[in-house]
């Protein structure tokens, strides 16, 4: 909600060919994408909560000291969650408000520990979140996957249970597609969850935890050789480790930057530290998201926004930044093959005279 984190130095004209830009986003939260009215009209209804309920003073509530508190506030939007019908809607908005931005296709990170803990019935749950998907693509024509992460710092009963979930045939949805783990990263070593990610991964899903956002490169590591990561949530710090980096770019696996995140949670000091060029030039393979874009203030448009500023992309760079999490989604090939060729027709027919 902070608007002075939008970006307003690209030129105009760039903003109109990224608003039209078919796109993937392979790194948002499920919570973390509750738009500002739908939180606030949450709020309203659990007069309990400390969340404001008026939008308006939603920006100054997501304005954060550093990561610790950004979790603290989180946790308070993920509290006014509480029955099915709550998940439902709140999903299905997520899906209208990534359709508008020209969102194909996304991988929404839920957290399904947080719901059953508190009281949500996990078959009701899996129900809601299916029924969303299902609506959203008939009527968006947004294709959502779901990626299910443990909250590593609710401990191994939270890793427990989310492995279950994610891998129990009776109750695994059908969109679900990747395993993940989020939260704080410092006081939670990556290790202690092999043997979850070992039956993720065993059950046929992808493994995509958050690593290096706010810990240094040996978190990326362990990710890599504990949790056999197909692509890295953040890897921030990877820019402190050139084999890592070269590992990285020879290995193909990918990075999902959120620029602005990271300023936000105050992971990085400033938008003109964030080594995303660094890992262009290293030749990984990134791609752009916006993590919780409502919290931070963003959206996808204004994360590739960002991305051109600081990488200095034309249309066609930007293109190819969108092609990247196209090649880095867990999409079947002639899914890829389809949004692929969609940027391709939409950037020449901007670019033609
Ligand atoms: N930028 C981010 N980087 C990392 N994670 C992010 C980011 N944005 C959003 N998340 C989400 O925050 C959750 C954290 C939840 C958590 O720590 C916790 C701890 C104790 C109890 C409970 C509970 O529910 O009772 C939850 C993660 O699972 C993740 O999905
Ligand atoms: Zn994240």
């Amino acid at each position: 909600m902070t608007d002075h984190l939008v970006d307003a130095d690209a030129p105009r004209d760039l903003h109109a060919f990224i608003a039209g830009l078919p796109k993937a986003e392979l790194h948002v939260h499920h919570v973390g994408s509750a738009s500002p009215r739908i939180v606030a009209e949450l709020a309203a209804r659990h007069p309990d909560s400390k969340v404001p309920t008026d939008p308006e003073a939603l920006a100054d509530y997501f304005t954060f000291t550093d990561f610790a508190h950004f979790i603290d506030v989180y946790l308070s939007v993920v509290d006014l969650i509480r029955t099915p019908e709550d998940v439902r809607l709140l999903t299905y908005e997520v899906a209208r408000d990534l359709a508008r931005q020209q969102v194909r296709y996304a991988e929404l990170t839920i957290t399904p520990f947080s719901s059953t803990r508190r009281g949500i019935d996990e078959r009701a749950f899996m129900e809601a979140i299916e029924d969303a998907r299902k609506a959203a693509e008939a009527e968006f024509g947004t294709v959502l996957r779901w990626c299910f992460d443990i909250p590593g710092e609710a401990g191994l009963e939270s890793a427990e249970e989310t492995a279950r979930l994610a891998t129990d045939d009776r109750l695994r949805p059908e969109g679900l597609v990747s395993f993940g783990l989020g939260g704080p990263e410092i006081g939670v070593p990556r290790p202690q969850f092999k043997p979850y990610f070992d039956r993720a991964i065993a059950a046929g899903l992808h493994s995509v935890p958050h690593a290096g956002e706010t810990t240094g490169p040996q978190t990326i590591w362990d990710a890599l050789t504990e949790l056999r990561a197909e692509r890295i949530g953040h890897g921030t710090s990877a820019a402190q480790d050139p084999k890592l980096l070269a590992h990285l770019a020879e290995h193909r696996i990918p990075l999902e930057v959120c620029p602005t995140s990271n300023i936000a949670t105050r992971a990085v000091r400033t938008i003109e530290e964030h080594p995303l060029a660094r890992f262009v030039e290293a030749g990984v393979l990134v791609t752009i998201n916006s993590d919780d874009p409502p919290m931070f203030g963003t959206d996808l448009d204004n994360e590739y926004a960002v991305a051109a500023r600081l990488l200095g992309l034309d249309e066609r760079g930007l293109a190819e930044l969108a092609k990247n999490a196209v090649t880095a989604s867990f999409l079947d090939e002639p899914g890829k093959a389809r949004i692929a060729a969609e940027i391709d027709t939409y950037t020449a027919g901007w670019l033609a005279p």
